[in-house]
């Protein structure tokens, strides 16, 4: 069966044509502004007999791969406004999809699913239990096409068994998000509600004090719809470096002197340091540290500094392994006890084995 995988994340789009594991064509628009033309020239041109979708929110009603049919794109839809940033794009490319080749199976593969089991410790916010119930007001979590894949694979590469032990998975893209993974169950994770949750990320602010959010629009009279809109698109690395939320410019313009850009990245590093260290207490220590995403496959020093603040629960990373690393490598230091590896995000593989499951029923 050759599947077509439509990830849409909250700038590109990407597009694999997998038949099993072997990718047979591919594209990768950087930046896409969500209309439907790409896919369908790349269907016209290589056809599919399936289309597996990512969809970075299933609400409570979607929690494994399912096919499309009405009724399932009109609850995402409904989902709009807790992934704003995201479900848009993917339900324009699922509604895309469904109309060029209404003959060919739509799945839809919720980066929720991976966290749909979590711990009601990790899952529940501490608000009123009637508000939690009315408004299915939890932490859902997200990343786990990324997070599912990376573990298994990791696991892989460093000659461990999969899914046994205690895992931590961080996919730091430009969304970022860490997964602690324990027997291959998620027992908790940084995202929740929504993808605002968390880490420090490229535009997103991650974590912010609540009290600060009441400041702001009850005394600072900043409009609720604009204060989102800052937290999500204009704050993070790009907030604080005055430039760009690309670690790369960032780390450029710090190394030319930037002032904004030194703290921006000292501000991300220490984001990931005290995120880190909390999902380690959670697992009460730890078997194996992954990265992945853009900024964890490409950024030696970031890896560095997470490893090095986990020195604690036995991490150590091979310096002339960590700055080699190039696609899928192990690069644990030499009789260290807990193994650390560098994961190429392949959300597209698992995107294709849980439709190919689906559709197969
Ligand atoms: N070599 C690199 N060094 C630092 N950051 C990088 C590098 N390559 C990619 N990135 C960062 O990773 C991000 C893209 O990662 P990716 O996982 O593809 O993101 P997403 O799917 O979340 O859009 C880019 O926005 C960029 O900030
Ligand atoms: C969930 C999320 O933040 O996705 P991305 O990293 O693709 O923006
Ligand atoms: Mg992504």
């Amino acid at each position: 069966m050759r599947v077509l995988t439509v990830n849409a994340g909250s700038s590109s789009l990407k597009l694999v044509l997998l038949d099993g594991d072997s990718v047979v064509a591919h594209e990768h628009l950087e930046r896409w502004d969500g209309e439907s033309e790409p896919i369908r020239r790349f269907l016209d041109e290589h056809g599919a007999d399936a289309i597996g979708h990512r969809v970075v929110h299933g609400g409570t009603r979607i929690v494994a791969a399912t096919v499309a049919d009405d009724e399932v794109v009109d609850y995402l839809a409904s989902l709009t406004e807790l992934a704003p940033l995201h479900q848009p794009r993917a339900l324009g490319g699922l509604r895309a999809a469904r109309s060029i080749d209404p003959d060919t199976p739509s799945v839809v593969c919720v980066d929720t699913a991976f966290h749909a089991g979590l711990p009601a410790a990790a899952s529940t916010y501490a608000l009123p239990r009637e508000w939690n119930r009315k408004w299915s007001l939890r932490r859902y979590g997200f990343h786990g096409l990324s997070h599912s894949y990376a573990v298994v694979r990791g696991a892989d590469l460093v000659g461990l068994p999969p899914r046994q032990g205690r895992v931590l998975s961080c996919h730091l893209g430009a969304g970022a998000s860490m997964a602690a993974v324990r027997d291959g169950r998620c027992a908790d994770t940084t995202m929740g509600f929504t993808p605002e949750e968390g880490l420090v990320m490229n535009t997103r602010s991650g974590t912010v004090d609540p009290g600060l959010i009441g400041y702001l629009i009850n005394v600072k009279g900043v409009a609720a719809h604009e204060l989102f809109d800052v937290l999500a698109k204009r704050s993070g690395l790009a907030g604080l470096s005055g430039t760009s939320g690309d670690l790369r410019d960032v780390l450029t313009a710090r190394s030319e002197g930037d002032g904004d850009a030194a703290v921006a990245f000292d501000v991300y590093r220490r984001s990931l340091v005290r995120y880190a260290g909390a999902m380690v207490a959670v697992l009460g220590g730890l078997d194996l540290l992954v990265f992945t995403g853009g900024i964890g496959e490409h950024q030696p020093p970031v890896r560095a500094a997470v490893g090095e603040a986990l020195s604690f629960a036995g991490v150590a990373l091979d310096p002339q392994r960590n700055e080699a690393a190039s696609g899928d490598a192990d690069i644990t230091a030499v009789g260290a006890p807990v193994r650390t590896a560098v994961v190429e995000a392949r959300e597209d593989l698992e995107i294709a084995r849980q439709t190919r499951a689906a559709v197969e029923g």
